[in-house]
């Protein structure tokens, strides 16, 4: 029988929604000074470093033991220049754990008395250096996924992955700006996305305790009308133009629909698009493990395939990036096979 890692949901879930928590109420306060670009120019700001803190505190007190595969490092941080920004990660994360407690955390010693010193924290964050690979049991942490939509206020999502021998076990992920339902946009936001494999794909309130059951999802596995692109909303970050053609050569006419971070493969698993569909502008562009892993889970978990752009699966057990892939094509059954000749076409296309 397989392992239904019901504790680790639990914890992931915990988890997530405390740094979501913490992210939301960053972004109202958050200064010029709080945000840097990283060395690859892309922006890195409190709320990712105190996000990664937090998920880190919460799963090196429930599974001491398991490594972590983070996106953040404290290295800056623990630089001279960077003394303003620690200090106030330090203050983020320790009031994180003042908010009531959630399932379970009381056993693992969290709770408004609990208290890191900056060295702990630092080393926290740094615990998410570990290189990953093919065998063994870690965690995959994304801290602020699309923190370019975050700093617009628009998609961004916390993720975490549980993998075990290279496959995606376990994916959580929560995006406190997407739309409950996404027929009303100016509804209530603030959605929590879980998937466990075997156990399906689910939609839950992001705060525990709020109204509403949780919702299973599935994408349809009849061929879907009216099907649409979902894309990241910078085009910097893959092709556009490959994109339309794709669009061309399928008949699809609704415009695509443009969003950061993993949300776009909870729009998927929720039926809200029907292809999400990522080419990278050079096979220089590095996709790195935590950015796909609780996103594939949650697709396959839901009834769709998800593979990269030549139809391979995602191979998660390269380490911390997925260097044996390029790009995703992720969709409901049926579409897929199409959306993967239409690809191959107009990769050759190009070459001619
Ligand atoms: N110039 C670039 N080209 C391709 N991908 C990039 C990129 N800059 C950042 N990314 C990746 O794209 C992720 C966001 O996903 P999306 O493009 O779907 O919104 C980023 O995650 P972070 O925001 O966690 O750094 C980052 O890993
Ligand atoms: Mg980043
Ligand atoms: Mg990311
Ligand atoms: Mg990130």
């Amino acid at each position: 029988m397989s392992q239904t890692y019901e504790a680790e949901k639990q914890v992931a879930i915990a988890a997530v929604r405390r740094a979501c928590a913490l992210t939301a109420s960053v972004f109202n306060k958050l200064a010029k000074n709080e945000t840097l670009l990283k060395e690859d120019e892309s922006p890195v700001t409190i709320g990712d470093y105190s996000a990664q803190a937090v998920i880190g505190t919460v799963l090196c007190r429930a599974f001491p033991d398991d490594p972590i595969v983070g996106e953040e490092d404290a290295a800056y941080l623990r630089s001279e220049r960077g003394v303003a920004m620690r200090k106030r990660i330090v203050e983020l994360t320790n009031e994180a754990f003042t908010a009531p407690l959630q399932l379970g955390e009381k056993e693992w010693g969290l709770g408004p008395s609990y208290a890191q010193s900056p060295e702990q924290i630092m080393d926290i964050i740094d615990r998410g250096s570990y290189s990953g690979g093919r065998t063994g049991r870690f965690w995959t942490l994304d801290p602020i996924d699309g923190t370019k939509g975050f700093l617009r206020g628009e998609q961004y999502a916390v993720c975490l992955a549980l993998i075990k021998d290279a496959r995606v076990e376990l994916g959580v992920m929560g995006c406190p700006n997407l739309p409950v339902d996404a027929s009303s946009p100016d509804g209530a936001r603030g959605c929590l996305f879980v998937a466990a494999r075997g156990a399906g794909a689910w939609q839950l309130p992001l705060t525990a305790g709020d109204p509403g059951a949780p919702v299973r999802l599935t994408i349809p596995t009849c061929a879907q009308d009216a099907l649409n692109l979902l894309e990241p909303a910078e085009a910097t970050h893959s092709r556009r133009s490959f994109n339309e053609r794709v669009a061309e050569l399928l008949g699809i006419t609704r415009a695509p629909t443009r969003m950061d971070s993993q949300a776009k493969y909870c729009a998927l698993a929720r039926s809200d698009g029907g292809v999400y569909l990522r080419i990278p502008h050079d096979v220089r562009d590095r996709a790195m493990i935590w950015d796909h892993a609780p996103g594939s889970v949650l697709v396959e978990e839901a009834g769709g395939i998800i593979t990269d752009s030549r139809g391979l699966p995602l191979y998660f057990g390269l380490g911390r990036t997925l260097d044996g892939n390029f790009g995703v094509i992720a969709s409901g059954k049926p579409v897929h096979a199409q959306v993967l000749e239409g690809v191959k076409k107009v990769m050759e296309e190009e070459l001619t």
